[in-house]
């Protein structure tokens, strides 16, 4: 069995030694220009066109991530580049579930106990304490409620915070509500005070946090975007904040990154920024899944983390 490899920055040294001692069977190597010999298995992240077009005898991609949405992309502009047939597959899970818990806990914290506040308070020399946030008024609301979704939304109930959650079908999460289908996202909206997105990037949900989806939030609602940039209205966010009917917002993810050096985001206030860091791609843990799912491939086995070219995740 052939395995090609291509990442344009993780250590490629590293991922080849321990794909190659997960799979020993396999031959694994880095995929260079011009390389036309076969492959059974490719793994990648923003692959050249040429490694994947054309290729006979694939039986299956790999994305190193979670999203799918720029080798979707590519795939549109160059439909031949997935063989007919040849299934993609994604990292499910894999280490981020975990980074995405601390990321949400942390940040949901920092708001309910009005460390925002007393920092601006910090900053006056003000010794006030302030009323405490009632875990009822709190209520987390997460628009997509998969892999990671999912482990947010229980990271937060174990915190004893009202959790909902919105996606395509109805979920059955422990101690989570769910709302299902763009007909339920007004109810999904009413009385959301923390607002936390986990949806992939899909025609659907490019945009969906605008102005007329943030006005139907609590008063003084925060937002966490932890999903991609073009899902987020950027100027709705900021008159959202200048209005006051958003408190404030904690961003990973841009619509242009790295974040310009002239986004009105940088000075605002309301605003904390993190360099798309919420959850990066553990080797050793993408390296037993992906081998792990290679396995059970190749025994004819069912396997889970494909990625439906349908629904563009
Ligand atoms: N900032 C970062 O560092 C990282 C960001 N990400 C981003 O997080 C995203 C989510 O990852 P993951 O949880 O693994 O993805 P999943 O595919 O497991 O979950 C996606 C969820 O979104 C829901 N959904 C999709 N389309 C719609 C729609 N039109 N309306 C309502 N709900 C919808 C799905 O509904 P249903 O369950 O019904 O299908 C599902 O619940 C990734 O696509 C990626 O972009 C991932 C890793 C790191
Ligand atoms: O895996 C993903 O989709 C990411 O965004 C990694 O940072």
């Amino acid at each position: 069995m052939d395995i090609i490899f291509h990442h344009p920055t993780f250590d490629t040294e590293y991922w080849l030694n321990r794909l190659q001692q997960a799979l020993p069977q396999a031959r694994v190597r880095q995929w260079k220009q011009g390389d036309q010999q076969p492959a059974d298995y490719a793994l990648v992240w923003h692959p050249p066109v040429e490694m994947l077009s054309g290729r006979k005898g694939l039986k299956g991609v790999f994305a190193l991530g979670a999203g799918v949405d720029a080798i979707l992309s590519k795939l549109q502009a160059h439909p031949d580049m997935l063989p007919d047939g040849v299934p993609l597959f994604r990292l499910e899970d894999t280490g981020m579930g975990l980074q995405m818990q601390e990321y949400a806990v942390s940040q949901v914290l920092h708001w309910f106990r009005r460390f925002d506040d007393y920092q601006r308070q910090k900053q006056q020399g003000q010794w006030q304490p302030l009323e405490d946030y009632r875990r009822e008024d709190f209520t987390i609301g997460i628009l997509g409620a998969g892999v990671l979704g999912g482990k947010v939304a229980e990271s937060l109930v174990a915190w004893g915070f009202p959790v909902r959650c919105w996606s395509r079908s109805k979920k059955d999460l422990p101690g989570v509500q769910s709302f299902a289908g763009g007909e339920a996202l007004p109810d999904f909206l009413h009385g959301t005070r923390v607002l936390i997105n986990l949806l992939p990037n899909t025609p659907q949900t490019v945009g969906i946090i605008n102005r007329e989806l943030l006005g139907q939030l609590a008063k003084e609602a925060y937002v966490i975007n932890l999903a991609r940039g073009v899902h987020l209205v950027e100027a709705d966010l900021l008159a959202a904040l200048d209005s006051g009917q958003l408190k404030g917002a904690m961003l990973d993810v841009f619509s242009k990154e790295p974040l310009p050096e002239n986004s009105p985001l940088w000075a605002h206030p309301g605003v904390a920024i993190t360099p798309h860091v919420a959850a990066v791609t553990r080797p050793d843990e993408a390296i037993a899944y992906i081998a792990k799912t290679i396995t059970q491939l190749e025994n004819g086995e069912s396997v889970s983390g494909e990625v439906s070219l349908q629904h563009g995740y």
